[in-house]
């Protein structure tokens, strides 16, 4: 089997005339857990449905497991393992039967008890659907999004409403599905701790583009905001903190008063970033409409 889950390459989208994907290419591995990090309206859920097979109407190249979403078939589609950001149809079944009723359509599903547990929700297994808590709901999503053993999977925000013990069990759950069965996941989040906890790669959508991808490691480096260097008699912005405390130093003949550095965290470092790739899209868009 080739080691690409996702290719895609110059990937474009417009609803009306509002061009939601700017030229998007990407390579998922097999296996890896990958996410898309975004601002709002980013166009995250739109990838994500073009890659699921939902959205037509797009251009550029797109191929999920060897196929073009937008001409595959079920055998195909059995294969994805599909989370959305709610799910509210079915409130009149119970939990348990829902996911063993949905088991029941693929070859090789998983245990759907042993399921029900990971998910933390044996406990709730005989409720009906429509009388779970938000998170149990998003949990159920999960837990039918990945019971057919899919390939792929797909998880639109998927904690989104989850406390923090269920977030963790659920880091758990991901990280054991893609460590051990070989699953490529492909996550998009506002959370920022999720992303960097999960991910092998993470990419940064905005408003159309990838401004960055890499590890999270890779990525806290390129997107490194300014370190603030604060002293008795005045403070500075600098990439080079170490440097400016060295020449202050030097100017003091010794240790600087109040010498305080602060190094941005990942979440400013990020906001930084967006703020910095919207401005150069603004300028692109104008000139690219004259
Ligand atoms: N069916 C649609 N028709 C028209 N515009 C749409 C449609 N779906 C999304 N959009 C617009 O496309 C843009 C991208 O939306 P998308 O939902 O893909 O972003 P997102 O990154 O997933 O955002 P969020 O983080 O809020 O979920 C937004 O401006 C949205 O209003």
């Amino acid at each position: 089997m080739p080691d690409v889950a996702i290719r895609v390459r110059g990937l474009r989208m417009a609803y009306g005339p509002v061009q939601v994907l700017n030229g998007v290419d990407l390579d998922l591995r097999r296996g890896e857990v990958f996410t898309l990090l975004g601002p709002n309206g980013a166009g995250k859920t739109t990838l994500v449905e073009i890659l699921e097979g939902f959205r037509t109407g797009w251009s550029g190249e797109v191929e999920v497991l060897g196929e073009n979403p937008a001409h595959a078939g079920d055998a195909w589609r059995a294969r994805l393992g599909v989370v959305m950001q709610s799910w509210r149809d079915h409130p009149r079944w119970r939990v348990r039967d829902l996911l063993a009723h949905v088991a029941a359509h693929y070859d090789d599903p998983h245990d759907v008890d042993e399921l029900l547990a990971a998910l933390g929700l044996t406990e709730a297994a005989r409720n009906r659907a429509g009388v779970l808590s938000g998170g149990q709901r998003r949990r159920l999503d999960v837990a039918l999004g990945i019971v057919g053993r899919p390939d792929v999977l797909f998880l639109d925000e998927p904690t989104t409403g989850f406390d923090p013990e269920a977030r963790r069990e659920f880091h758990q759950l991901i990280e054991r599905l893609a460590g051990e069965d070989g699953l490529t996941v492909l996550l998009t989040t506002h959370d920022l701790a999720e992303a960097e906890r999960l991910s092998g790669r993470i990419a940064v959508l905005v408003a159309g583009r990838v401004v960055t991808c890499g590890s999270p490691a890779e990525l806290a480096h390129a997107v490194q905001a300014p370190s603030l260097v604060r002293w008795a008699d005045g403070e500075l912005e600098t990439a080079d903190p170490s440097g400016v405390a060295w020449e202050l130093h030097q100017r003091y003949g010794g240790p600087v008063p109040g010498l305080e550095i602060r190094r941005p965290t990942l979440e400013e470092s990020y906001l930084d970033l967006i703020e910095e790739a919207r401005g150069t899209r603004e300028t692109a868009t104008v000139g690219g409409a004259r």
